[in-house]
């Protein structure tokens, strides 16, 4: 059987096709009613890391009806011009959403640019602000690849309530949050990193395995419970013997998948439905600021002036 059939694949397409689905028909809408979404995705300096995202994210917005449109800066340019930048952005009230690409060139701190998209408009989810709302069990508007890779596992139909998982990585954009997702859905969460003594001991255990270390292949087979569901969110590039580059993630696919009862692919797993989620966030940010611009100036009001 080919691998792409097997049923143990976990896809991310299918959701990422209903996700957007849903978008588009709230994008409409809005845009009968006199707020067209609009998101804006900032790049600095060299973009090869991100430029599938980019396209993909460029691609996805264009076929929900969300505008799109790249602002790419320089590597020169200073931390205070970005920000200068971003509060432009953030006046703007034809701009629904800011996007910041990671990574930045080393000498601008991404979390001062973070903090400089206003917390409306941050549809990352990476502002001090959004990250604590969920702390505080407030999830619609999550980190997109955290979101994701929950989203992934939901698929799976297996109850959260009380499921050991693990997580192996902890980055503040896709490990914490997803620790934090999970505790929400009443999830039981481990977080191993560089300096958990036997990842593997712990991985073992788990119902539900997250992988986003970037490390190609780092979990095989014997690291498994069997029957287990294991996310993998790396995306690594890897030359083969031949030359040719290609991607894989940090799970060792072709012996977990003899374990394990769901896995992921990479690519074709949380990638498609990270690009879904930024534009769902989209969505929720704009009703966000609808309900202020409403409870401010009136329902009626927008549309009479235009
Ligand atoms: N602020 C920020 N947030 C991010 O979430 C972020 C980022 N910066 N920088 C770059 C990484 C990478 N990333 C990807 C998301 C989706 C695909 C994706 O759609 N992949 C598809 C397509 C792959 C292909 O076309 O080759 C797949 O996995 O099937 C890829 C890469 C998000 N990241």
């Amino acid at each position: 059987m080919p691998l792409s059939e097997d049923s143990r694949y976990l896809k991310g397409g299918p959701v990422a096709q209903r996700i957007i689905a849903a978008v588009r028909e709230d994008a409409a809408i809005a845009k009968a009613e006199g707020f067209p979404p609009k998101l804006i995705s900032i790049t600095v300096g060299d973009t090869d890391a991100v430029d599938v995202y980019v396209r993909n994210q460029r691609a996805k917005a264009e076929l929900a009806g969300i505008d799109f449109e790249e602002r790419r800066f320089p590597a020169t340019i200073t931390a205070g011009e970005l920000e200068a930048a971003i509060h432009g952005l953030n006046a703007d009230p034809r701009v629904t959403g800011i996007i910041i690409q990671r990574p930045v060139p080393a000498h601008i701190p991404i979390k001062t640019l973070q903090a400089a998209v206003h917390p409306l408009k941050d549809v990352e989810g990476m502002h001090p602000a959004s990250i604590g709302n969920i702390v505080y069990n407030q999830l619609d508007l999550a980190p997109c690849t955290a979101a994701a890779s929950v989203e992934l596992l939901k698929e799976t139909g297996l109850d959260l309530k009380g499921l050991e998982v693990v997580i192996v990585g902890h980055s503040e954009i896709v490990g914490k949050p997803i620790a934090f997702l999970l505790m929400s859905e009443g999830a039981t969460v481990t977080v191993c990193h560089h300096m958990t003594r036997s990842v593997a001991a712990h991985a073992r255990r788990a119902d539900a395995l997250f992988v986003a270390v970037g490390k190609p292949r780092l979990i095989k087979a014997d690291m498994v419970k069997p029957g287990a569901a294991v996310i993998d969110i790396g995306i690594n590039s890897e030359i083969a013997p031949d030359g040719s580059s290609r991607i894989v993630g940090d799970v060792d696919t072709e012996s977990v998948r003899e374990v394990a009862s769901w896995i992921t692919p990479v690519p074709g797993g949380v990638g498609p439905i990270t690009v879904a989620i930024l534009l769902r966030n989209t969505m929720v940010a704009l009703s966000r600021q609808r309900a202020l611009y409403e409870a401010t100036y009136g329902t009626a009001d927008r549309l009479a002036a235009e």
